[in-house]
This record gives C-alpha cells, sequence and structure tokens, in this order.
C-alpha cells in the first residue's frame, strides 16, 4: 500500500465505525417508542395500593425503570410529591403478574401464537413478566442452540419481560454437560413431563431422569416444573375410539384422565423429591408441580412432602378454578386440557386449598392452537388439541370467581407475582417495594365486561378461548414493564421493548 493508502485507511475504518455505531443506535426504536408517558420520572398514586405489608393510599414513584420509592399519603419528606403525578383514583395498583406458564409457540408454530401476539395479550392482561415453556414451539427448547433460536425470535417482538424455561428430555437427562451448558445458556429452570406431552421432540421422562436433572439443578439453585400426570396400566388414556358419539362426550374425556394419573405421578415425584432437603444430595434444587388439578389424593400428597421438608411447591390455574365438568357441553373442545376440568366439588376443594396456603401460586398454562386443531365440527374430545387459551384474562377470572371465596388483593399479588418471582428467581420483580422493577398493572376491579366479538382479544385465535361469551369483572387499566407504560386502555405501546430475560 502507498503512503496516501496508509493515511486514508485509518480514516475510512473510523467512519465504518461510526455509521456501524449509528445504524445499532438509531436503528432500535426509541425509548419513546416504549412507553405511551413521555416521562422517564414519574408518581402514580391511588387509594389501593398493594404492597407486603398491606393495601396503602399513597403514591408510587418511578425513575428510570425501577421504584424509587413508595409513600403513604401524598406527602414525601413533609411536602406535596412534585412532578408529573398520574392519579388513579380508587383504581387498584398491584405488581404486574408473573405468569410462569405460558406456551407461545414461537419459533415454529407462529399461526398458533408468537411471541408478538401472546406477550400483546399478556400486557392487555397485566402481566409484566412470562416465562415461556420449552414445548410446542418448534424446535423445542432442549439445548443451548434451540435456546438461542427462541431469544432470537423473541427479539423486538415481545412486549413484556420474557424468561425462557428449557426441557428436560431423556437425551439431555442423562448427558451432565449438556445439561450444565443449557442452564449456564440461561434458562431459568427446567421442565418435564411424566406422560406424553403430545409433541414429536418432546419426549416424556422417567424417575431416572427427573432425579438426575434435579442434581444438576442443584447446583444452579434452579427448579424443575414436572407435568405430573402418569399412564397407569389398570386404567384407561386416550384410546383411540373411533365411536364420534362416545368422543363427543365430555364424560369420555375425562374418564381417560382419572386423578389416579395425577397421584401415581406425583407418588413417584416424591421419591426422588427428598433428595431437596436439607443435607439432601440435591439440596439447592425444587420441584414445582404444574396445573394441578386434582385436589383431593395428589395434593394431600404435596401437604405431606412439604411437612417432611421436601423443597416443592404447587400451582394451580383459573381454567381448574373457573370451570366444572357438569358445565362443559358435550364437542366443546375448548374445554380440553390435561389434566382435565374436574366436577365442581374438586373446584370448590381447589379454592380452599388456595386460600388456605396450600397451593402456593397461580399460573395460566395457556395453550393455545389454531381452531383447524380444536376440531369444532366433529367435537371429538380424544383427538382434538388439549389446552386452553386464557392469556388476556387470568386477572378478571381470578378476581370474579374468586370473589365469593373472600380473596384479598394481597392474596392475588402473592398468588400471582410474589411467588411466581421467587420460583423463576427473579429478585427485583413481583413486590412493589423500592429499588424493584417497575413492574405494576392498574385495574378496576368493579369494572365489568363481556367477553364477546366486541371486545378486543389480542390471542393470535381468540374463538378457541374458553371464556369467550362469559361476563368479567376487573378490567385492567394500565400496564408498566421497567417504567414503560406498554398497555393503556386498549393501545399499546407502538414498540416492543420487553427484555428477555436470562439467567446468571
Ligand atoms: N403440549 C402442551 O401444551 N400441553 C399442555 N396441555 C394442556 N395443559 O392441556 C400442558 O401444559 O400440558
Ligand atoms: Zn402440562
Ligand atoms: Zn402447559
Amino acid at each position: 500500500m502507498d503512503i496516501l493508502g496508509w493515511r486514508v485507511f485509518p480514516l475510512v475504518s473510523l467512519l465504518i465505525s461510526f455509521l456501524l455505531f449509528y445504524i445499532k443506535t438509531f436503528s432500535k426504536p426509541s425509548n419513546s417508542l416504549c412507553s405511551l408517558l413521555p416521562h422517564d420520572r414519574y408518581w402514580i398514586a391511588s387509594r389501593q395500593i398493594v404492597t407486603p405489608q398491606g393495601v396503602i393510599s399513597g403514591a408510587v414513584e418511578v425513575k428510570g425503570g425501577s421504584i424509587a420509592s413508595v409513600v403513604e399519603g401524598i406527602y414525601q419528606h413533609g411536602q406535596i410529591i412534585k412532578g408529573h403525578v398520574v392519579d388513579y383514583g380508587n383504581a387498584v395498583i398491584m405488581p404486574g403478574l408473573i405468569d410462569v406458564h405460558a406456551h407461545l409457540d414461537d419459533p415454529g408454530r407462529t399461526e398458533w401464537e408468537g411471541f408478538s401476539s401472546g406477550t400483546k395479550a399478556a400486557a392487555a392482561g397485566g402481566i409484566t413478566t412470562l416465562i415461556d415453556m420449552p414445548l410446542n414451539s418448534e424446535p423445542s427448547t432442549v439445548s443451548v442452540e434451540t435456546l438461542k433460536l427462541k431469544v432470537e425470535a423473541a427479539e423486538e417482538k415481545i412486549y413484556v419481560d420474557v424468561g425462557f424455561w428449557g426441557g428436560l428430555v431423556p437425551e439431555n437427562a442423562l448427558n451432565v454437560s449438556a445439561l450444565d451448558s443449557l442452564l449456564k445458556a440461561g434458562v431459568l429452570g427446567l421442565k418435564s413431563f411424566m406422560c406424553p406431552s403430545g409433541i414429536n421432540d418432546f419426549p416424556m421422562t422417567n424417575s431416572s431422569h427427573i432425579k438426575e436433572g434435579l442434581h444438576v439443578l442443584a447446583k444452579y439453585k434452579r427448579p424443575l416444573l414436572v407435568h405430573a400426570e402418569m399412564q397407569l396400566d389398570s386404567e384407561g388414556y386416550p384410546k383411540e375410539n373411533d365411536d364420534i358419539n362416545s368422543a363427543r362426550l365430555y364424560s369420555t374425556y375425562l374418564n381417560t384422565r382419572p386423578p389416579s394419573m395425577e397421584e401415581a405421578a406425583i407418588r413417584e415425584l416424591l421419591e426422588v423429591t427428598k433428595h431437596t432437603r436439607t443435607s439432601g444430595s440435591a439440596e439447592g434444587s425444587h420441584l414445582h408441580i404444574v396445573h394441578l388439578s386434582d385436589s383431593r389424593a395428589s395434593l394431600n400428597l404435596v401437604k405431606e412432602a412439604k411437612s417432611r421438608g421436601d423443597s416443592i411447591t404447587v400451582e394451580t390455574c383459573p381454567h381448574y378454578l373457573a370451570f366444572s365438568a357438569e358445565e362443559i357441553q358435550d364437542g366443546d373442545t375448548r374445554f380440553k386440557c390435561s389434566p382435565p376440568i374436574r366436577d365442581a366439588a374438586n373446584r370448590e376443594n381447589l379454592w380452599h386449598a388456595l386460600t388456605e396456603g396450600h397451593i402456593d401460586m397461580l399460573s395460566s398454562d395457556h395453550s393455545p392452537t389454531i381452531p383447524e386443531l380444536k376440531l369444532f365440527g366433529e367435537g371429538n374430545f380424544l383427538k382434538a388439541w388439549g389446552g386452553i387459551s386464557s392469556l388476556q384474562y387470568v386477572l378478571p377470572v381470578t378476581w370474579s370467581y374468586g370473589k365469593q371465596y373472600g380473596i384479598t388483593l394481597n392474596q392475588l399479588a402473592s398468588w400471582w407475582s410474589e411467588r411466581p418471582a421467587k420460583l423463576a428467581g427473579q429478585e427485583l420483580k413481583g413486590a412493589i417495594v423500592s429499588g424493584n422493577h417497575a413492574d405494576i398493572v392498574v385495574w378496576e376491579p368493579n369494572a365489568e365486561f363481556e367477553l364477546d366479538e366486541n371486545h378486543t382479544a389480542y390471542h393470535k385465535n381468540p374463538s378457541i378461548s374458553a371464556y369467550m361469551g362469559t361476563r368479567l369483572s376487573g378490567k385492567v387499566l394500565a400496564t408498566f414493564v421497567r417504567g414503560n407504560l406498554v398497555y393503556k386502555e386498549g393501545e399499546h405501546a407502538p414498540a416492543a421493548c420487553g427484555v428477555p430475560i436470562l439467567a446468571k
């Protein structure tokens, strides 16, 4: 290169790096597009703010995406609070919901849901963090490579924060280094099935796989979530049933998945969870049973394990608390899920277990599909896709059906925010306290609405939701994620600025 070339070369490379910096900085949505509120520092006030110390009347100061202070009344240091104040009057200010169990089906099955529509629905429902399940996307999240595909798929599409569970499947369960690298890559914990999952690249695990998984998880202090239903030789399991009249009956489906399937799975799990006790070989790991439906023998087993010191928690879902088998019409496959929705007496017991603290938390288990796979015309319960679509409605559903049991705002915050935050290892989320992320839902408990065709639903396929046609109370007015007002009465922020959460 001649002298001139040597002089021009640094200049050109400087120019290129400036250009790259410019593209990187300014092609991302600017902050003003992330929020419907053009302030970095502001206050939100109401007469009902749900804090860990109880419900107070006052104001929450938000600064730089975090909660800077929480004050009773509208005075701080004896002076009336200054700056931009949004006064929500009698509406409830609560920590944003954390949904630890949702299937957003992205990448690969975005015609079922996808990160964009799924997190829009979440924001409209007051959910500020969602942990995505490792199955129903294509491929399933079972390795470092497939996790990378998830995170890439989520980029600039998520309106709320999204974390990821990894899958524990036979292939990685017996391969410590594969599990290690998946956990190092940032999944918040693992999830496995004790029965067929319905997804080809997500095979079921047995208790030896689960034991191995827990021992690896112990090092990382992260949980294993398990779909606890086990196929029993002596009892029925979705047998192919060519008699369409019988397959249309909800009772036919219910009989294929009796409570004893949940009980058998949990009994087997407890052989392994004993290692999670203090000084046990898997101390530090934790087992979480997802979507419990059986409120009798299965729940008793969990209670006993807790009393013995096992590190174990259990969730149930709004659909088990809202619906009962008696009300499900034959052929109405919107209600098909596993484990199945059981009788009204079981539902009553679930409510008691929840209010008495034996069920630790709630999750949506939002598991949508395309209407075609729900086989509405045929109404075949044995062949239709199993899964309830509910993401946007979990708060009003819990509130509407829970009011008669006298549930409190603090209980709602505990079931939907505090305990889920702990399960997912999110120390800066789940409660309205200074220093936490400003993840907040503002909602009006007394406002009622009809879930009819005039109601704006953000799910990709609203018609498959079992809640369509019901009347609910509890309307979400505003949702803040890390201080950004991402949803306000029917409108979303222009840009999707949620953060993908990876464990460190
Ligand atoms: N593949 C699924 O989404 N399964 C889900 N299906 C339900 N719950 O019916 C689940 O969580 O088990
Ligand atoms: Zn499941
Ligand atoms: Zn699920």
